[in-house]
């Protein structure tokens, strides 16, 4: 589905992810973790396409998109979550899934069929919201959600664009202990879902435990490992390199 084949960014002499290779099969919940600085969140601006990697390559479904733009890819089956400043705060929840989706489907409708896609746009943003929850949400402004909510809408601004391969940078970050479960749930849901595949970023290791098929280990920009989570925690090269942090 997705194969990362040697991706390596540097700056200058220094490599921030070196030789990156990575296989995500159909349906399959991958786990990156590592230390922090060890180059997680830049080996996904290379795979997303925020960042053009200094050398390697990148498959999706076979095809080289690797020189591809971020939008190219995205429509391509290959999503990465919103950051909170793309939602506009003061348009409602339901108002910026339906431009995402629109976004995603292209404004180029004949006026004749105008309507009917109107309807169709608006049923797939509600269908969006009600996937991660957010439907009785669906009037409020964005800009007054809750973190845990904004998460959320993220992925719900995400499924607008019917990804096959869902990238996820710290889907937690800043959400509550007890929103937690729900939220792991909801990304538990999407995973596998007509062969949706996730990689996700995550420093919650008990969130990566209860999601990941396998855990990529990265430090120092390198992949120290990439297998099942059992094996993976089991690895003293990995307990080395978390050394002084909890793992
Ligand atoms: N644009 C940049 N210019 C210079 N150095 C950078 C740049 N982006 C990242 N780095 C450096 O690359 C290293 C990896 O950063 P990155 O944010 O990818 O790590 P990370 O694993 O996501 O860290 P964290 O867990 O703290 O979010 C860090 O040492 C960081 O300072």
């Amino acid at each position: 589905m997705l194969a990362v084949r040697g991706l390596t960014w540097r700056i200058g002499e220094v490599a921030i992810v070196d030789n990156v290779h990575l296989d995500l099969a159909p349906g399959e919940f991958l786990g990156v973790i590592g230390p922090n600085g060890a180059g997680k969140t830049s080996l996904f601006n290379l795979v997303s396409g925020l960042r053009p990697a200094t050398e390697g390559r990148l498959l999706l479904h076979g095809r080289d998109v690797g020189h591809l733009p971020p939008h190219r890819r995205a429509r391509l089956g290959l999503g990465r979550t919103f950051q909170s400043s793309s939602v506009f705060g003061s348009l409602s929840v339901r108002e910026n899934v339906r431009l995402a989706v629109q976004a995603h489907r292209g404004g180029s409708m004949r006026l004749w069929r105008r309507a009917a896609a109107d309807r169709d746009v608006l049923v797939a943003a509600d269908a969006a919201l009600d996937r991660v929850g957010l439907a009785g949400r669906r009037d409020a402004p964005a800009g007054t959600l809750a973190h845990g909510e904004k998460r959320k809408l993220e992925i719900a601004l995400l499924l607008a664009g019917e990804p096959s391969v869902m990238l996820l940078d710290e889907p937690m970050a800043g959400v509550s202990a007890e929103d937690v479960p729900e939220l792991v749930e909801v990304i538990r849901s999407l995973t596998g879902e007509a062969g949706r595949s996730v990689l996700m970023v995550e420093h919650h290791m008990d969130v990566i435990l209860r999601l990941a098929d396998r855990i990529a280990v990265m430090h120092h920009g390198a992949l120290l490992a990439c297998d099942t989570p059992e094996t993976v925690m089991a690895n003293p090269t990995v307990q080395q390199a978390y050394l002084g942090e909890a793992l």
